[in-house]
């Protein structure tokens, strides 16, 4: 590798202590710690190196850069995700030694046929709507809804009894993985403890802010087996709270060992980008430019928008000042919201507009091209849709029973009432929404259906997906910003929208407070190398603006 590097990656690349390398965004972890790994790996060692990624392509990346060196990765080296990691390491081993044979790992339990329980109405769940623990399953929230809560105990004590089937058969997902490496670290029945660290004299982690709680009790066990551990990462970019990761435990695991100094030379975004990514990171470190990036001399742009079809226009306006910049990557929290505002198309699945709710339903229960578990989903669902419009709002919420029962209907026959609404709103393909929900109240009408109508709003255009596609004006490259991670661009437009989770992310973000929220903003920003524009609904436009000249980033108003 012909790259110079830097004193800080440097001190990473050389040292003989281990412990955790807090890096700033852009700052070349990849090429670091494989460095690393090739010089540690390729030393004439008895025990080996293992260097672990979160994601496969980080892994191929790594494995990619190692094909110089074929003995890199070859035994007792290892190359990987954290999960093959976990499965190789302990699972397996654990596995064998308990059911005398070898497991089948899965990456996750939809992609085995087999790993579901039967529902009340016969549809089948996958066991990956449950959270296992030692001795119970746990429903998702979202599998609730709709389901009462004796079916929800039913369903969790059959999942529960299932994935204990499905490990007597030697299927394995990461989570079950997991436990098995949690019973072992705790019980130390066949010692793998030993047999990891009789194979390796080093663990690299790579964005270790990704850790959940079983991969931190893993990484600590190694550490305490007297494994040398390099772990490297930004604990500003955590954003998989809602995968289990929590930053108060990644944090107080980084702090229990050894803290390193922080690399803090940014190779990829400009000047005025590390700006406004210092002003988003809730701790103190700040990014030096270091790259080619670093004569850019293009200030942040904050644009406002009523709408955000808005967008687009405005985006371009600021594009025709820069011709030689690539079109930017639109970025949002919600990926609806930045297809929307690149011109593209949204699912429409995160709008709650209950109009938008019904027309979904209507449309997945009256389009032929819907399977018959769709269908009988979509049904269940205006029948809570419509429970949930009830104008008693204690009966709104109640149970599926107690409403059937003031209603005097049968579930069966309440199931005809829903179906003869559909029909009678019909599907909403090709109509425009005021249209539709025309149609709607007069269903409600027809079928004497008590409802509140205020709640039927004619949504917005920007969140009604039936009617025809939109123009190609302003078309965009688009994602969320969650999947967007890791990745790089020239130009980025991140769009800020209104609301009160808005809101409340900006006065963390002005008061320096940390949040999961603040911290998917700052890995969005942190994405472009040259040009950033910030698309901020009008409502919050002076707050963000005041913010960032607070902390001094260059600015240009459009
Ligand atoms: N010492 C160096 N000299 C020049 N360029 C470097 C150096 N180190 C890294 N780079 C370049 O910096 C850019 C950013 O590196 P990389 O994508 O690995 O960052 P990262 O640390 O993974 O960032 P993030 O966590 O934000 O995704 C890459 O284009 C890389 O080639």
């Amino acid at each position: 590798m012909n790259m110079e590097f830097t004193s800080a990656q440097r001190s990473l690349i050389e040292s003989e202590s281990g412990g955790f390398f807090e890096a700033c965004p852009g700052a070349g972890k990849t090429q670091t710690i494989v460095e690393r790994f090739a010089r540690r790996g390729s030393a004439r060692s008895r025990r080996g190196v293992a260097l672990i990624t979160f994601t496969n392509a980080a892994a191929e990346e790594a494995q990619r850069r190692c094909t110089h060196k074929p003995e890199l990765l070859q035994a007792p080296n290892f190359v990987g995700t954290i999960d093959s990691f976990i499965n190789r390491f302990f699972a397996a081993p654990f596995y064998k030694a308990k059911f005398r044979r070898s497991p089948t790992f899965w990456e996750s339990w939809s992609s085995l046929d087999i790993a579901t329980v039967q529902g009340f109405k016969g549809r089948s769940i996958s066991l990956d709507e449950f959270r296992f623990f030692r001795g119970r399953a746990e429903l998702s929230q979202q599998a609730r809804r709709g389901r009462s809560p004796q079916e929800c105990k039913s369903l969790e004590q059959r999942a529960f009894q299932k994935l204990k089937s499905l490990l007597k058969a030697g299927h394995l997902d990461s989570d079950t993985a997991r436990l098995l490496a949690e019973v072992e670290i705790e019980k130390r029945t066949y010692g793998i403890g030993d047999l990891v660290s009789a194979r390796f004299e080093e663990v690299i982690v790579d964005e270790v802010q990704d850790c959940n709680s079983a991969d931190l009790l893993i990484l600590n066990t190694l550490r305490d087996a007297g494994i040398r551990l390099i772990t490297v990462g930004d604990i500003d970019q955590s954003i998989y709270e809602f995968r289990g990761t929590l930053v108060s435990e990644v944090r107080d695991f980084v702090e229990s060992g050894n803290r390193q100094s922080r690399i803090n030379t940014n190779f990829r975004s400009s000047p005025a980008i590390c700006k406004v990514v210092d002003s988003l990171r809730e701790g103190s470190g700040t990014d030096i430019a270091g790259g080619v990036a670093s004569s850019c001399e293009i200030p942040v742009h904050l644009v406002g928008y009523g709408k955000i079809s808005d967008i687009g226009p405005s985006v371009k306006s600021v594009m025709s000042q820069y011709q030689e910049l690539s079109q930017p990557v639109f970025l949002a929290y919600k990926g609806d919201d930045a297809a929307l505002a690149a011109g593209g198309r949204a699912k429409g699945r995160l709008s709650s507009s209950k109009v938008v709710v019904l027309a979904r339903s209507c449309n997945q229960l009256l389009n032929p091209s819907s399977t018959s578990a769709k269908r009988t989903r979509a049904l269940i669902d205006i029948g809570l849709s419509l429970q949930r419009l009830h104008p008693d709002k204690v009966l709104a919420k109640a149970s599926e029973e107690k409403y059937l029962a003031s209603l005097g209907l049968t579930k069966g026959a309440y199931r005809e009432l829903c179906l003869r609404f559909a029909v009678a709103a019909g599907d909403p393909a090709g109509l425009p929404p005021s249209a539709y929900r025309e149609k709607l109240v007069k269903a409600v009408d027809r079928l004497e259906i008590d409802l509140n109508r205020k709640s039927l709003r004619t949504p917005a255009s920007e969140v009604w997906i039936w009617e025809e596609a939109p123009s190609a004006e302003y078309q965009y490259e688009h994602s969320n910003i969650h999947q967007f991670k890791g990745m790089e661009t020239d130009s980025v437009t991140l769009i800020i929208p209104h609301g009160w989770q808005t809101r409340k992310t900006l006065q963390e973000w002005r008061e320096g407070v940390g949040s999961e929220a603040r911290r998917v903003l700052y890995v969005g920003a942190s994405r472009a190398k040259r040009l950033l524009i910030l698309a901020v609904h009008n409502e919050h436009l002076r707050e963000v603006k005041e913010i960032l000249e607070r902390d001094n980033v260059p600015l240009a108003l459009s």
